[in-house]
């Protein structure tokens, strides 16, 4: 791996996604960087969109931003009533996302979170959950009901239950609106929550989705309302998802972009943090100027050795699919 191919690993503050480290790696295109961090548990054939949306950043090619700044929800992991509180209150976000149904933790659980969520903002604020697949039909229109009364009004609920089937029956049987976020993300046709009926907003996260480009094509052929969410990027990779944000013709819910603040330490000096419930729009990718600073912030080299033969993978399975073997702009 070439010295402009960076792995890097980041503490984070609180377990999201079962994780408590962010690894993947940066390199420098001709008109920006690009961050391709990939989940761990994704296989290769999945992850080749990831890249398309870190070369995209690279080469500095996204379209014209519509907007100079996004509204940003703050993010909520399963933590208990008092860490939400302060979570939400430190935000100065109007809008909060509350992750429920986490492994191991009860449905009470989740009311004193969503409780604690809705006294922070107080009664003008919006409060969305995301249960991440995790409930059945009869689950979630369960705990739907009880959630929607504990936050005195949800504005969405994302993808309560796995399949898109689920989703659309759920849909017609609550009054809450439901968000679809793996049934597009992680589909193999992504406009069945369209076809389906499934959804009342389509969540877009820029990297899975092949980038900026890309996200506004389905965005534009989806014909639902659309959010935008983060992968849990550093802010190197949190502005491709800013790029998309702002470049969408309409954004009428406040964006799952404020995740930089789940990271101990970011990979750029100036962390793209909301302030005031908004994220600027940024022209291209920030460098990683504090991986030449701070080498803490870079991956052992077991692990950057995982990661050059992930890419390696990734090219390999891209050639063999269309013949291209480098990363498009970049030469290895
Ligand atoms: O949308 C947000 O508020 C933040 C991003 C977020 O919730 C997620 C990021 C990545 C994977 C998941 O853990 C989760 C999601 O499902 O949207
Ligand atoms: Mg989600």
């Amino acid at each position: 791996m070439t010295d402009q191919v960076h792995v890097f690993a980041l503490p984070m503050t609180t377990r999201f996604r079962g994780i408590t480290e962010r690894e993947g790696l940066v390199f420098a295109g001709t008109g920006g960087w690009g961050e391709w961090s990939p989940f761990l548990d994704y296989d290769t054939p999945e992850i080749e969109p990831w890249l398309r949306c870190a070369e995209e950043a690279a080469a500095g090619d996204w379209p014209a931003p519509v907007r100079e700044s996004v509204p940003v929800n703050a993010t909520v992991p399963a933590v208990g009533p008092e860490r939400a509180h302060e979570i939400v209150s430190r935000s100065g976000c109007a809008t909060a996302k509350v992750k429920v149904a986490d492994p191991g933790q009860s449905l009470a659980d989740d009311i004193a979170r969503v409780e604690a969520v809705r006294d922070a903002l107080g009664p003008t604020g919006r409060v969305r959950i995301d249960v991440n697949g995790l409930w059945t039909v009869d689950e979630a229109l369960a705990a739907i009901k009880v959630l929607d009364r504990a936050a005195g009004g949800l504005e969405y609920v994302e993808q309560p239950c796995l399949t898109v089937e689920e989703l659309a029956e759920v849909r017609r049987k609550v009054n809450v609106p439901i968000a679809a976020d793996e049934s597009i993300r992680r589909a193999a046709d992504p406009y069945r929550v369209r076809d389906l009926e499934a959804a009342d907003v389509a969540v877009l996260k820029v990297q899975p989705l092949g980038g900026v480009r890309a996200c506004l094509r389905i965005a534009e052929d989806i014909e639902l309302p659309c959010v935008v969410s983060s992968a849990l990027e550093t802010s190197v990779g949190m502005a491709a998802g800013i790029a998309l944000a702002a470049a969408l013709p309409e954004l009428p819910y406040a964006c799952g972009l404020g995740t930089v603040s789940m990271f101990h330490e970011d990979l750029v000096v100036t962390s793209l943090l909301p302030s005031g419930g908004v994220l600027p729009v940024l022209g291209a990718s920030p460098a990683p100027e504090r991986l030449e600073t701070d080498p803490a912030l870079r991956a052992t080299p077991e692990r950057a050795a995982f990661w050059s033969k992930r890419l390696a993978d990734v090219l390999a399975y891209r050639q063999n699919q269309n013949g291209e073997r480098n990363i498009r702009g970049y030469g290895n």
